[in-house]
């Protein structure tokens, strides 16, 4: 008899992103965070007493051993209980391919653990690190890890995108049962989500009410940028204990399986974003210190050792007026560390006030009349960000902000697999204006925009790109070509370094109008006349296009048809104009095509 039996092909993870507008109010109304911080004070009575260690759990946001909060209380309690801190963190395989984290992202988390280890065994404190394939069964498994390690004491710090509260509310559930204390505090923005309200009591919707709420909260708390306690050593015997002493043997992986860089790619990353938390605080005193330098535009480390310190005119001086220049060394590229926590931010903060004279010490700078203190608003934005994202848990549900634009009509486009196929093939057929063939001419650089591409071939080769750009490539998808913002958002995600659901969500959302933007749905960027602001004499394009680097003038803005053929460059995938009056009409009328 042959063997019939059919082998099951393993089906590839692949979670629904976008809610209906039904399931993502009822989250909106019951946020997520709100039901975790009441399991946490819920769990905090009565308070678990014997322990045999403590455990801090680590996440993709907080890689760094100074100034973090929850790795503080979990070494103040070890402390106090005379046993030893156990550091943890998971990669979560799942995880990442569900919130699309880029291949970069994912070797900088690893970075940064790997130097991590080294700083924390110094302390006597082992970093564990293991993944944990099934993400539904990873809060689970850390209940059984806290058990096997002997430990009632759990601290993490917040994450605040919906899959993972809910992932910690599970854990806390889990853990009251075994007489485990799950502690989860925040530790992320410099003012926490929930605190600021408006006169009606909701979160804030617009940037402008909200920074300045910021500002007056700040200034009146200076709790908010005091520095967490600093870590106690593990006492010397932990290397003698037969469960923990092993912990100090686990290396960091220098991959992850389905994550994995090319060789150069890897070496590329480690020159631009070097890890660490003594590289992250350079970058920061680099900006706040020294010149602009034209040695730093585009793809270089920021670590280069030509900068001249404490320059009068340091970057952070002139970010009021240059901040939105691309062709210069302009801002602080301190996202990805931001962004994986690399960095406090409240250290971002203490680091602007301890900028000597002019600066009033015991007050943080947040006027618009001084580079640090519109510096300072950028830190705010990303506070922004996260407060709505915890208010409005949609934004993580693929859903608009504004649900009233959730009928715009975008060019028929969508990311599944099999569709992206049938687009491919119909691209290689070279069917311009078809929405695949404008969506791959937008990832790789080639609508014939020189503004556009020089943005995006600089995220496909850095995996960072400067502000104006992100706005300029976002606007470009969603009002000039009518693609869903979700496909761009998306693409920076897996493309990003410093891809944050809060940031990247809020940039998009923007971007397309469905967002938190005071201005209407009318306001649509010229990319040619952006172009002129933001690179005026086209170096930044130069660099990036460099098939267009011998244009002269404004000819490098705007390529004259017969030159772009030249040179083989793409003549402007649709018109500017044209494209306007469409996203007008679409977005005043909903629903119409
Ligand atoms: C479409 C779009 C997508 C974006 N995606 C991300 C993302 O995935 N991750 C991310 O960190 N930022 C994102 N941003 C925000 C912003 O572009 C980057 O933070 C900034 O370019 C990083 O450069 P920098 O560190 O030199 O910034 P600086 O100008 O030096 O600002 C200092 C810090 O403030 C924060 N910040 C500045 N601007 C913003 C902003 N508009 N929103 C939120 N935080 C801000 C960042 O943490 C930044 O590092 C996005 C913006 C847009 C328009």
């Amino acid at each position: 008899m042959s063997n019939t039996k059919k082998v099951r092909q393993p089906v590839p993870f692949r979670p629904n992103k976008i809610s209906t507008p039904e399931a993502a109010a009822a989250v909106d109304r019951d946020p997520p965070l709100q039901i975790l911080l009441k399991a946490v004070q819920k769990n905090g009575i009565p308070e678990a007493t014997e322990s045999k260690s403590v455990v801090y759990w680590m996440r993709m946001g907080d890689l760094r051993v100074a100034d973090n909060r929850a790795l503080s209380l979990a070494s103040l309690r070890a402390h106090k209980l005379g046993v030893p801190l156990l550091v943890l963190f998971i990669l979560s395989p799942q995880d990442y391919i569900a919130h699309d984290r880029s291949k970069r992202r994912i070797d900088f988390t690893l970075r940064n653990l790997e130097k991590m280890q080294r700083s924390l065994a110094e302390l006597h404190i082992p970093l564990d690190v293991w993944t944990h394939p099934l993400r539904r069964t990873l809060s689970s498994a850390v209940i059984s890890y806290l058990k096997r390690m002997g430990a009632t004491f759990l601290f993490a710090n917040i994450e605040y995108e919906v899959d993972e509260l809910r992932r910690d509310i599970s854990i806390c559930n889990l853990s009251r049962a075994d007489g485990i204390q799950a502690t989860f505090v925040h530790d992320k923005c410099v003012i926490e989500p929930g605190v600021l309200a408006t006169k009606q009591g909701k979160v804030y919707t617009v940037y402008s009410p909200f920074r300045r709420s910021w500002e007056q909260e700040l200034n009146a708390n200076p709790h908010y940028w005091k520095k967490a306690a600093e870590l106690q050593p593990n006492a010397k015997s932990i290397y003698e204990s037969e469960l923990y002493g092993p912990l100090f043997n686990t290396p960091v992986p220098s991959s992850l399986e389905g994550f994995e860089l090319s060789e150069k790619e890897k070496e590329n990353m480690a020159n631009f974003f070097p890890a660490g938390e003594d590289a992250a605080v350079q970058v920061l005193q680099r900006f706040l210190t020294t010149k602009a330098r034209a040695s730093q535009l585009g793809a270089v480390s920021p670590l280069a050792p030509d900068a001249k310190e404490n320059s009068k005119e340091s970057r952070v001086t002139n970010y009021a007026t240059d901040r939105s220049r691309v062709d210069k060394d302009t801002s602080s590229r301190l996202s990805p560390y931001l962004a994986a926590g690399v960095i406090s931010v409240r250290e971002c903060i203490r680091a602007t006030m301890e900028l000597k004279k002019g600066f009033n010490k015991a007050k943080v700078e947040v006027s618009k009349d001084s580079g640090v203190g519109v510096w300072v608003q950028e830190i705010a934005w990303r506070d922004f960000y996260v407060h709505v994202l915890a208010a409005c848990p949609r934004v993580s549900m693929g859903r608009p902000f504004l649900e009233k634009y959730a009928d715009v009509v975008w060019e028929d486009y969508q990311e599944e697999p099999e569709r992206r196929e049938k687009e491919a093939i119909k691209a290689q057929e070279g069917q311009a204006g078809n929405p695949g063939e404008s969506v791959r001419r937008w990832k790789e650089g080639m609508t014939g925009y020189p503004i556009v591409d020089a943005g995006m071939r600089c995220i496909n080769e850095m995996g960072w790109v400067h502000n104006r750009l992100r706005m300029i490539v976002a606007m470009f998808l969603t009002k000039d070509l009518m693609i869903d913002w979700r496909v761009g958002e998306r693409y920076f995600m897996e493309n990003l370094i410093d891809g944050d659901l809060a940031a990247n969500n809020g940039g998009w959302q923007w971007s397309a109008s469905t967002g938190t933007d005071a201005a209407p749905y009318f306001r649509i960027f010229n990319p040619y006349s952006q172009s002129e602001k933001v690179d005026p004499a086209g170096d930044f394009i130069r660099r990036f296009v460099p098939e267009l680097a011998s244009l002269k003038g404004k000819d490098i803005h705007k390529p004259p048809p017969h030159i772009a053929d030249k040179l083989g460059y793409p003549r402007p995938i649709i018109q500017h104009e044209e494209a306007r009056t469409r996203a007008l009409r679409r977005f005043k009328n909903p629903g119409e095509s």
